[in-house]
């Protein structure tokens, strides 16, 4: 990495190391983008690389039994590797508490905040962080987030949480776990898994992460990344988003980016490098980043659906039964997340680590 000028240095002292995080720069009342945070010209996304003819689809699961449903999630994890859900049956209030409660953490002054800082923490199961890893970053991404580990053993140090977002969290993640389920189990009979027995379901979802991610006010957004391109390393991830857009997916032709518009009580499905790596392909782990806002603060909420630690994945027999060659080694999950978490966000290059 190339040395950073002095100024960034400052920057990254009061952000990074004093704990403030990008919501302490905007709250000391900064007006312009400090060069810590500006894309070099050709990582940004210019207007002319957005497609608005594409979007990726909307699936109503009311009736998860309707092989219609079950046909356009497989086709949609398999294309786009995105899509969205109405109809989910968690209630719309879970998913507002969440938001909000989001917005309190954040709202909380810098101190208060910092006490849940990574390596601060009371607990392992909440951290505090900022950008994606500052210290393998030449450029920073404008975004804070609080990091829930949301396992039934993790769940222990509850009382060690965040008392003002701690009961939306879990209340959020209870809600969700249904429809964890229902997907994976959709997803996996596309791939001729009958059934999901306790060693598959350590493999697929054994430790949820839950995040609330916090993108402040940004002076100007279309200087520098709220999220950089990335594909999420999980089975799958479940992510609410709040009504100030933003996020954008690659789209097919591999170049451009499309939109994924906000819908109320809608929740985002995409698919992780796991499930591509399980699927030997035929579900996609697709690229997207996120543009932060001019004029609010937004907030979202994903729930990273991961296998437990010590896992081991890889290309699924039934997938493989009919002779075809595997395309991924097998790899110990925590070996991957800690690949992932050693560079900045790269694209899709994390599932080099585990291509033959
Ligand atoms: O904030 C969003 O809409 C997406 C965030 C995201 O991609 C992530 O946290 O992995
Ligand atoms: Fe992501």
């Amino acid at each position: 990495m190339p040395p950073r000028d002095p100024n960034s240095e400052i920057i990254i002292d009061f952000v990074v190391n004093k704990r403030n995080g990008v919501k302490g720069l905007v709250d000391a009342g900064i007006q312009t983008v400090p060069e810590l945070y500006i894309l070099p010209v050709d990582e940004r996304l210019e207007p002319n690389k957005i497609l608005t003819t594409d979007s990726i689809p909307v699936i109503d699961v009311s009736n998860w039994d309707d092989p219609v449903v079950t046909e356009s999630i497989c086709e949609a994890a398999g294309k786009w590797g995105f899509f969205q859900i109405i109809n989910h049956g968690v209630p719309l209030e879970v998913l507002d508490a969440v938001k909000e409660a989001a917005h309190r953490f954040f709202g909380l002054p810098s101190e208060e905040r910092s006490k849940y800082w990574a390596g601060n923490s009371p607990t392992e199961t909440v951290a505090l962080k900022t950008s994606f890893v500052p210290q393998a970053e030449t450029v920073l991404e404008w975004k804070d987030n609080l990091s829930f580990r949301c396992s039934p053993r993790d769940l222990e140090s509850f009382p060690l949480w965040p008392p003002l977002c701690r009961d939306e969290v879990v209340k959020y993640m209870e809600s969700a776990e249904p429809v964890i389920r229902k997907l994976l189990e959709v997803l996996l009979k596309g791939l001729k898994v009958e059934e999901i027995d306790e060693a598959r379901e350590y493999t697929l979802m054994a430790s949820p992460l839950v995040n609330l991610n916090y993108y402040p006010r940004c002076p100007d957004p279309d200087l520098t990344a709220g999220v950089g391109p990335h594909s999420d390393i999980s089975t799958i991830t479940l992510l609410l988003q709040d009504d100030s857009g933003g996020l954008y997916v690659r789209a097919t032709d591999e170049d451009s980016w499309i939109h994924v518009p906000p819908v109320n009580g809608a929740l985002v499905i995409n698919m992780g490098d796991i499930l591509q790596i399980m699927s030997n392909d035929r579900y996609r782990s697709i690229e997207h980043r996120v543009v932060a806002n001019g004029s609010k603060d937004r907030v979202s909420v994903p729930i990273f659906v991961n296998p437990g630690a010590d896992a081991i994945f890889g290309p699924l027999p039934e997938v493989l039964e009919t002779g075809e060659q595997p395309l991924y080694k097998e790899v110990v999950f925590s070996d991957y997340f800690k690949y992932f978490f050693s560079k900045r966000h790269e694209g899709k290059k994390t599932m080099e680590f585990a291509r033959i």
